[in-house]
């Protein structure tokens, strides 16, 4: 198992010690003004610089135009762009072709969606990102551009199912999952579908701030997931070895 992990909505002032977590290989900035994780892109420059060759970090928009989106990464030095509104597929190309690296959000409805529809959304923007994030649709009380960060999650079990719609016939880019994952439900998740990715800001913060126990509680999750994965690897590679060792072969096996 090789899920890895975002942690997102970081602030000037925040420990970021979590990045050194084999783990944790994305840390994400919510520049969408209406959040209330909202940090100005200047305002991160020094933490983003603290983060190379630790972890890459991401700038996460909403429905900004692909000018701003690519200003904003230029003032805070960062290089990959969540795109969690409605841009379309032209956005997410203009941005590529300024070297920026696109990762998409897709919204699922929290329970009821429609495996097909979820797919077809898949494949159109599957050929203009470097990564596609599926994150629950956000609450209608939310102001329009909040569009994530609310905690709740989705219905996990429509994914095995759009996905295998897609993946016979569209190259994939990786796979992250968000909405409400914490240390407590990430191995529901994974027992129902495993991204490339998990994206995670509500379930690993305590009185609205990041809280360094619970990325651990986190990162610790998984880590045992791989272990238990591992030692059942390794019985299972046991377990055939012992099936086909070659044996002696009886004499009334023997060919005469
Ligand atoms: O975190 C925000 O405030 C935010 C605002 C606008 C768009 C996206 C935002 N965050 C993204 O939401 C998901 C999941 O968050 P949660 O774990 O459910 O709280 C994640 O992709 C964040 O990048």
């Amino acid at each position: 198992m090789t899920v890895r992990i975002k942690i997102c909505g970081l602030r000037p002032g925040d420990d970021l010690s979590f990045a050194d977590s084999p783990w944790v290989s994305h840390v994400g900035f919510v520049f969408v003004p209406a959040s209330r994780r909202y940090v100005a892109p200047e305002s991160v420059r020094n933490m983003v610089a603290q983060l190379e060759g630790r972890a890459e970090a991401v700038g996460v928009f909403a429905g900004a135009g692909a000018e701003a989106v690519r200003a904003a990464l230029a003032r805070s030095g960062i290089r990959v762009a969540q795109l969690h509104g409605d841009e379309g597929p032209e956005v997410c190309d203009a941005l590529r072709e300024a070297g920026v690296q696109v990762w998409k959000s897709l919204s699922v409805a929290p329970s009821g969606e429609d495996a097909q529809a979820l797919a077809a959304r898949i494949e159109t923007f599957a050929p203009h990102v470097d990564a596609l994030l599926l994150d629950a649709a956000p609450p209608k009380s939310a102001p329009a551009s909040v569009s994530g960060g609310h905690g709740r999650p989705f219905d996990w079990r429509v994914l095995p199912t759009a996905i295998g719609m897609v993946r016979t016939r569209t190259v994939l880019p990786p796979l992250w999952v968000a909405g409400g994952i914490h240390s407590g439900n990430v191995g529901d998740l994974l027992s129902v579908f495993e991204p490339d990715g998990i994206d995670v800001s509500s379930g690993v913060e305590t009185g609205g701030r990041k809280d360094p126990r619970r990325i651990q509680a986190l990162c610790n999750e998984l880590a045992v997931r791989a272990s238990c994965g591992a030692a059942r690897s390794a019985q299972e590679a046991e377990q055939f070895v012992r099936q086909h060792e070659p044996r002696t072969v009886t004499s009334e096996e023997a060919i005469p």
